[in-house]
């Protein structure tokens, strides 16, 4: 039997950085999503004793017998029902696992993702024999959550064979999981993150699994039903960068200047929670839309001044900014910041050729765009006997 599994990327509304230390941020679910096939029974003379990890769009393979991982990590075995971190000795052996697959140099950073593959296969399903195909529609480290989504669609799929969770949806039809396992799936999750983030806060996987539109604050989260259907474009700079070392670099400058950053990140909670409330407004007729429309650009203006404080904005993503704004939009960046892609509110009243002439300004930077539906479905399951 295949199962497949799809867990959606995310865009941060408000509140990236300053939520891994301690404040609040909204996000929201986008439908975009990393896709995972997983066929645990291979042919026999096919693929027999090796776990495979095929990136599809990436036109990758890696394979590791698993008698050798079962030599390697004689201490690890299947836990599926008891989330735990990865232990130093672990992360040591994993670690040189992954460079004995001989990453393309161009392709280094492939290599954590690699890693948090291998450690949450073996966690759940243990050293079984199975291929696993991943693609996404996701562009890989832009600050959509790829990451996160990764993470939730392997955990999703190989959960869903490990017998603790149930597969309750019709054959070739998507189901979502009960809530308490979307809760273990996440916690999961969450472990793979902190190999690939070192120190993330929790809401890229939370967002993911659960979908939706969410607040999120020092692991808890709260749901929101946002009144009015959000248009966003996004526009990816394409400048890659890392969350890991950015992350890492906002932690370095709190350190220098604690008090500050304090402020900062007090200011960022503030702009959260505000933002949570004015999205659950009702709305009554167009005008209290754009009145509605006009707190959250404003509130969305504070938010990059505040994360160009914590130096993470970037010569691409203040091009963005000075080009939205000649055209009256607001804009911020989304993620992890020092390029990848930023946020722009389309008010409902925005006409398409204003939006046609922002995208097309942009996109003569080299700059790509897209309209995205923001607030679908979290972490979905499908399994066929078909393969
Ligand atoms: N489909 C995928 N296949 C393999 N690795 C992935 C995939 N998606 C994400 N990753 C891992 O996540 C990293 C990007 O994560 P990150 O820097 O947090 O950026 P973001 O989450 O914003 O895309 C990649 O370099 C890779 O290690
Ligand atoms: C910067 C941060 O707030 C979001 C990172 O998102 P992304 O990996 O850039 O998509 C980190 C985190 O919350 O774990
Ligand atoms: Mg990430």
């Amino acid at each position: 039997m295949e199962v497949r599994s799809r867990a959606p990327g995310k865009v941060i509304l408000s509140g990236e950085h300053a939520v891994v230390h301690g404040s609040a941020a909204v996000a929201a679910s986008i439908d975009l999503h990393t896709i995972v096939s997983f066929l645990p029974a291979p042919a026999p003379g096919v693929d027999d004793g090796l776990i495979v990890l095929e990136l599809e769009d990436i036109r990758l393979e890696f394979s590791w017998p698993t008698g050798r991982l079962k030599e390697v990590l004689p201490d690890m075995g299947p836990a599926p029902s008891s989330p735990q971190a990865c232990s130093p000795e672990s992360m040591e052996l994993i670690s040189g696992l992954v460079d004995e697959q001989n990453l393309p140099e161009a392709k280094v950073g492939l290599a954590s993702g690699i890693f948090a593959f291998l450690y949450l296969y073996i966690s759940i399903q243990g050293f079984k024999p199975g291929r696993v195909v991943v693609s996404s529609d996701l562009p890989l480290g832009s600050g959509l959550g790829s990451s996160a989504s990764f993470c939730v669609s392997l955990v999703g799929a190989f959960l869903a064979r490990s017998g603790s969770v149930e597969l309750r949806g019709q054959q070739n039809s998507w189901f979502r999981f009960a809530e308490n396992e979307l809760e273990l799936v996440n916690k999961w999750a969450f472990e793979g993150e902190k190999i690939i983030h070192g120190k993330p806060s929790g809401v890229d996987n939370t967002v993911s699994t659960f979908g939706n539109m969410i607040m999120f604050r020092s692991g808890e989260l709260t749901h929101i039903k946002s009144s009015v259907p959000l248009k966003m474009l996004i526009t990816n700079t394409k400048v890659p960068r890392n969350t890991k070392a950015l992350v890492a670099g906002v932690s370095e400058r709190a350190s220098r200047h604690p008090q500050a950053m304090a402020s900062v990140f007090t200011a960022v909670d503030s702009i959260s929670k505000e933002l949570s409330t004015i999205l659950q407004l009702p709305v009554i007729d167009d005008l209290s839309i754009t009145e509605k429309e006009e707190k959250i650009s404003e509130l969305m203006e504070m938010n990059q001044g505040l994360l160009q404080c914590m130096g993470v904005s970037h010569a691409s993503i203040e091009a963005v900014l000075r080009v939205t704004m000649k055209f009256k939009l607001t804009s911020k960046l989304t993620g992890a910041g020092g390029g990848g892609c930023v946020l722009t509110l389309l008010p409902t009243l925005l006409s398409s050729t204003v939006v046609d002439k922002v995208m097309a300004e942009l996109e003569s930077y080299g700059f790509q765009c897209f309209i995205a539906e923001v607030g679908g479905r979290g972490l979905e399951i499908c399994s066929s006997d078909s393969s």
